[in-house]
């Protein structure tokens, strides 16, 4: 069989950049307001850092404002409650993201409920999460939708155009990816299976899946075996691992070399799921910003 088609992540998401950045121009030249995007960092990781900093310097290139509040691993709650709650009442910040993990005295639970639903771009905020859960199938989505899941199912729809009654298979159940991807599916009509680490003989099941999405923070967990052929496979892991010279690279959840010769489709790490992540978070900053400014919505 010929090797797997690259789904790739990086062309894609620079598309959906530019359709955002004319997004913006054509909002503003309306008389609109310019589209504002917070973000929010607790400690001083040097990998959140950068992505955060990413997010900023992104958001600038595509015609928003950016404010970046950067906090010291000490904050307590109640400071980064104060900081949400200014954000929350600036007009100019259309869009809150709280970089995630928190520091482990902070309960996490407790700042997403605190953001304003309408500007919580990662769509982690319970209303939120409830309206992509009792989604109809079809339905416009319409508000936030978590940047990574709504990434991975747009590459889906463009290689494979309909998902329907395809047999979906998630590996991993987080709130971040795994079961967001799986409202996602279901809502494009798709038969949906959530496995995790309890799952009865992971790769039989595995075998199953037309379109197989890995997101369990595993380096190259799923093997080939696992993968029916001509399958989609969304490897959504981000490991980032020593080399041989001393350095680091990043590898995915999913033995890339092995899935190619079997699957119909892959995405590589990196340049697949991950530049998608954020480009989405721009599309929902600026629909975030269309909706305030009582504008219909557009899909973009
Ligand atoms: N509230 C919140 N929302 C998030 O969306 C969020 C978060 N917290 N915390 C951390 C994770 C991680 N994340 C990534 C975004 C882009 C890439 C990305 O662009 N990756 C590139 C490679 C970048 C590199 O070389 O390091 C790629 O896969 O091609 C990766 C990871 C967003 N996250």
């Amino acid at each position: 069989m010929a090797d797997a088609k690259l789904i790739d992540g990086k062309a894609f998401a620079g598309g959906l950049r530019q359709r955002v950045g004319a997004g913006v121009a054509d909002l503003i030249a309306k008389g609109g307001p310019k589209p504002g995007l917070a973000t929010v960092l607790v400690g001083a990781d040097p990998a959140s850092q950068v992505y955060v900093r990413s997010k900023g310097k992104l958001a600038v290139e595509l015609g928003m404002a950016s404010f970046d509040h950067q906090l010291p691993e000490n904050t307590t709650e109640a400071e980064l409650l104060a900081v949400v709650a200014q954000l929350n009442a600036d007009p100019t910040v259309n869009g809150i993201l709280v970089q995630l993990p928190l520091p482990r005295h902070i309960d996490t639970a407790k700042v997403l409920i605190a953001i304003d639903p309408a500007k919580d771009v990662d769509g982690f905020h319970p209303v939120n999460v409830g309206r992509l859960g009792s989604i109809a199938p079809g339905a416009p989505l319409d508000f936030p939708v978590p940047c990574t899941p709504l990434g991975v199912s747009m590459l889906l729809q463009d290689a494979l155009g309909s998902l329907s009654g395809l047999n979906a298979v998630i590996v991993g159940r987080s709130n971040l990816v795994g079961r967001p991807v799986a409202q996602l599916l279901l809502r494009a009509d798709c038969t949906v299976t959530i496995t995790h680490s309890r799952t009865r003989d992971l790769p039989a099941v595995c075998r199953q899946a037309d379109i197989l999405v890995v997101a369990i923070g595993k380096t190259e967990f799923v093997k080939g075996g696992w993968i029916k052929p001509g399958a989609a496979v969304v490897d959504v892991g981000i490991n980032r691992i020593p080399t041989p010279e001393g350095k680091s690279r990043l590898v995915g959840d999913v033995a890339f070399a092995e899935a190619q010769k079997v699957a119909g489709y892959v995405t590589p790490v990196p340049g697949g799921v991950g530049p998608m992540t954020v480009a989405c978070l721009m599309y929902n900053t600026l629909q975030a910003t269309r909706r305030v400014a009582g504008l219909p919505f557009v899909a973009v």
